[in-house]
């Protein structure tokens, strides 16, 4: 049967990037996704502001919701300094293995951890499973209208405190209008919009960073 896009973007890592280099594997998917086949990867432009708020916020717990093939997984995981660990949520197994062997083409298997499963359902488990008290970081950039249930749980499980950062991608498009509306209106967030455009093309888009005030 015929590959998958995911499939034939892991092939193209595994036969063009250089094993053990983040950023090669960086440069091979966006290579791959602006000259062969476009996916929906946070990209090179907003993935150069998701760096910059990385180290900015250097944390020793972080989170992202929705791996996909893992390109923002290994974005963020390269930038971690030894001994954090980011945790990557992904509920599609074909997805999730693409991603797996990703990260471990980058040679990151260390500092990441790949949680097969829904959001709703993993994150009231995350304190059982890995003993984290809260997040310093979250990556949103999984199905749009699961931003604004997944932060309300976020805090519903206490994973948040004064300070933690959340970074969220396709605020514009495809959009996430409850999401903007809540972070950007509660008086338990300050927000700031990082205007950009869409992976790979001109469109306009952009991730809106919140810190939580607890
Ligand atoms: C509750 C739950 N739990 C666990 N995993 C979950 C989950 N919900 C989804 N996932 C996982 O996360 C990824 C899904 C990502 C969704 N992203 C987008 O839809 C997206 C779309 C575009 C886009 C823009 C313009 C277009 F014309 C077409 C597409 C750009 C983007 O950057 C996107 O992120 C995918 O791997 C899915 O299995
Ligand atoms: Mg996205």
């Amino acid at each position: 049967t015929r590959s998958t896009r995911p499939q034939r973007l892991l092939k193209a890592v595994q036969e063009k990037a250089m094993k053990g280099d983040p950023q090669s594997v960086i440069s091979t998917i966006d290579y791959f996704c602006r000259h062969s086949e476009w996916a929906m990867n946070v990209g090179d432009e907003k993935g150069s502001i998701l760096d910059s708020v990385v180290c900015e916020v250097s944390p020793t717990t972080a989170l992202e919701l929705g791996t996909y093939c893992g390109y923002s997984t290994v974005r963020i995981a390269r930038l971690l300094p030894p001994g954090t660990q980011l945790i990557t949520l992904e509920f599609n197994p074909a997805f999730a293995a693409v991603a797996r062997q990703v990260i471990e083409y980058a040679g990151l298997h260390n500092k990441v951890c790949l949680v097969e499963g829904a959001s709703g359902d993993m994150i009231p488990k995350m304190r059982e499973m890995f003993g984290i008290k809260t997040f310093d970081f979250v990556f949103l950039d999984h199905w749009k209208d699961r931003y604004l249930p997944d932060i309300k749980l976020l805090e519903g499980c206490q994973l948040l405190r004064k300070g933690s950062i959340l970074l969220a991608d396709n605020v514009i498009c495809p959009g996430t209008p409850e999401y903007l509306e809540y972070v950007r209106n509660s008086p338990h967030y300050k927000s700031m919009y990082y205007k950009s455009h869409l992976e790979y093309t001109k469109v306009e888009d952009g991730l809106e960073k919140s810190v939580f005030l607890g």
